[in-house]
């Protein structure tokens, strides 16, 4: 199918100057329906007596897509909020096309669709070819919004920006304020799909310089990481491990190491994005429990197979920061709700932890897990990834691995777990990747008294048991989540290996023996479950 190619789209997009478009060309397109500036619509003297409204040109108004989505049976939005009025819209575009475009289209729609046809045979050959046409349109409309970005979204921040500093004159520029807005930019690449998940624009073509000095606040220095970090790793890793990318170019890696540098965080993904900073409130107006229901915000993961180059997949994640521990009855300062504590705490990750197991673990390790690997102990990308205009010497780091969550560093803390020198090692590296404010809520916990020595001397039984429960549901935190890496690294992979035919890209090589945070997974895994065993205390005599 013709629309597996987006190559019209780059020849347009290479000659055409987005700022040229957006100030020059664009308002000759506009109409006089919906247009704020000629609200009234237009009279059209000698022919109407009153004011008639069209409008605009508009790509809508191609019969090909309309054609295509016939044609395959897509359905748009009908109604709902009024945004979302796709359906609607485009059969209004249908009206502004040649009358035997629109007759074509009126007789496709009169016969089944493709769709329809395709269910009814039940041939997998034919529905795989059929889901690849779905997908090529998918693709397709994924670079076209990010066309949309570039001739639209970014010069309007840009002018934003121009009549904003008009005013303000010569202050701005004293305080340098060239680039773009970094806060347009991530909205632009953030945008609803239909499901009201967010999703992500690559701007591979059309990254501007971003400007961080737009960026107020931390929650939105969290959200410029959390969004770098997701493209960074998508222009990395968009076409495999064996043709992974070995320069970020300037616009990104500049950014992306300010912002990094501003939140004490690497330039890469970490947990803190994938995890910690990735969800929102799913109605932010609403009032109550019920409204505030958290979901991932941004969770799509790049994936560059079949060139399509914007496809992505979504993996659902649990959310499993400290402030939902902190519901846990009881206070910690009264050695008698110590167990309480550490034990839901413990259960709950549990708990938080299941959920993962409705990822598809094909698809984890297939499509997903290459983007979370980094360019540190990763031997598809052994000398590092070179952030251009920030050194000229590749710089190496660890991709992004939930060892750089905060919550087990700080209950081995707490309980005073010793592992290993080299699981040790790592574990340390680790808190490198996690946000300082962690890092030092981790140091604080090592500079109390121990609370193992205290349990020890107290010659308390109670206490001693509390503690050993505790341990205990530690260690079985750590085997269930061994048997969880069983399932998604070791016995998934080996399965899809053995089958011939999927589709799914054929599954990535390099870190077959590597966690993405670079551990040698299952040894590193079993000695940290046995160590955390060996802090059991043993009543004495
Ligand atoms: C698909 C699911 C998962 C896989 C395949 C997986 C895999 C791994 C691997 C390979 C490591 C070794 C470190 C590295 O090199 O990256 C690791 C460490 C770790 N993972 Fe997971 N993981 C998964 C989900 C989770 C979840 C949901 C949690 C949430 C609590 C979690 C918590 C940890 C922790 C805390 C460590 C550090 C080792 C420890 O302290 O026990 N993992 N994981
Ligand atoms: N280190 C793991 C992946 C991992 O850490 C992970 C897997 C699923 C969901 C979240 C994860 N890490 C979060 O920071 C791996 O080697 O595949």
């Amino acid at each position: 199918m013709c629309c597996s190619h987006s190559r019209p789209y780059s020849v347009y997009t290479e000659y055409v100057d987005p700022n040229l478009f957006f100030s020059v060309l664009r308002i000759y397109l506009s109409g006089w329906k919906g247009n704020p500036l000629l609200s009234e619509g237009l009279l059209y003297e000698g022919v109407w007596d009153t004011p008639k409204k069209f409008a605009g040109g508009s790509a809508a108004q191609s019969s090909i897509f309309q054609c295509f989505d016939v044609l395959l049976g897509i359905q748009h939005t009908v109604g709902g909020v009024p945004s979302d009025f796709a359906a609607e819209f485009l059969q209004e575009m249908r009206t502004y096309m040649p009358p035997a475009h629109q007759s074509f289209l009126l007789s496709l729609k009169a016969k089944p669709s493709v769709r329809e046809f395709v269910l009814s045979k039940g041939n997998a050959t034919l529905q795989k070819t059929y889901n690849e046409c779905v997908e090529a349109m998918v693709s397709l409309r994924n670079y076209h919004l990010g066309i949309v970005a570039k001739y639209i979204m970014i010069p309007a921040s840009r002018q934003s920006k121009v009549e904003r500093s008009s005013e303000e004159a010569s202050e701005s520029e004293s305080k340098g304020t060239g680039g773009t807005n970094i806060m347009d930019f991530l909205k632009t690449c953030i945008a609803f799909n239909g499901n009201g998940n967010m999703a992500f624009t690559l701007p591979y073509d059309w990254m501007p310089l971003l400007n961080c000095q737009f960026l107020t606040g931390y929650r939105e220095w969290r959200l410029a990481h959390l969004v770098l970090s997701f493209i960074t790793m998508g222009y990395v890793w968009q076409d495999g491990e064996t043709q992974p990318k070995e320069i970020l170019p300037r616009n990104l890696a500049l950014p992306f190491v300010e912002v990094s540098k501003n939140l004490g965080l690497p330039p890469i993904l970490v947990h803190s994005d994938l995890v910690l900073a990735n969800w929102a409130t799913r109605n932010p107006g609403g009032t109550g429990k019920k409204h505030r229901w958290k979901r991932p915000a941004v969770q799509l993961f790049l994936e560059a197979a079949a060139r399509g180059r914007q496809k992505g997949t979504l993996l659902p994640l649990p959310d499993f920061s400290a402030d939902q521990i902190g519901e846990a009855p009881g206070r910690a300062s009264e050695p008698e709700h110590m167990e309480p504590i550490a034990f839901v705490a413990c259960s709950k990750v549990h708990i938080l932890i299941s959920p993962l197991d409705y990822v598809n673990p094909d698809v984890f390790y297939s499509v997903i897990r290459i983007f979370l690997s980094g360019w540190k102990d990763n031997p598809a990308l052994p000398v590092g990834l070179v952030y251009e205009g920030v050194s000229k010497e590749p710089l190496s780091y660890s991709g992004g691995s939930a060892a750089q969550s905060t919550i087990l560093h700080a209950f081995d803390e707490f309980l005073g777990v010793r592992h290993s020198k080299e699981s040790a090692d790592f574990l340390h590296r680790m808190r490198d990747y996690m946000p300082p404010s962690h890092r030092a809520f981790i140091e604080d916990i090592c500079g109390a008294p121990s609370l193992r020595t205290h349990v020890l001397s107290s010659g308390n039984g109670q206490l001693l048991t509390a503690y050993n429960q505790c341990v205990e549901s530690l260690a079985a935190l750590r085997t269930y989540h061994l048997a969880l890496v069983t399932k998604y690294l070791i016995t998934a992979p080996s399965k899809a290996k053995a089958r011939r035919t999927s589709h799914l890209p054929r599954p990535p090589q390099a870190l077959e023996e590597r966690g993405t945070g670079g551990s040698a997974v299952m040894s590193f895994l079993k000695s940290v479950r046995d160590k955390t065993l060996e802090a059991l205390l043993h009543p004495s005599g």
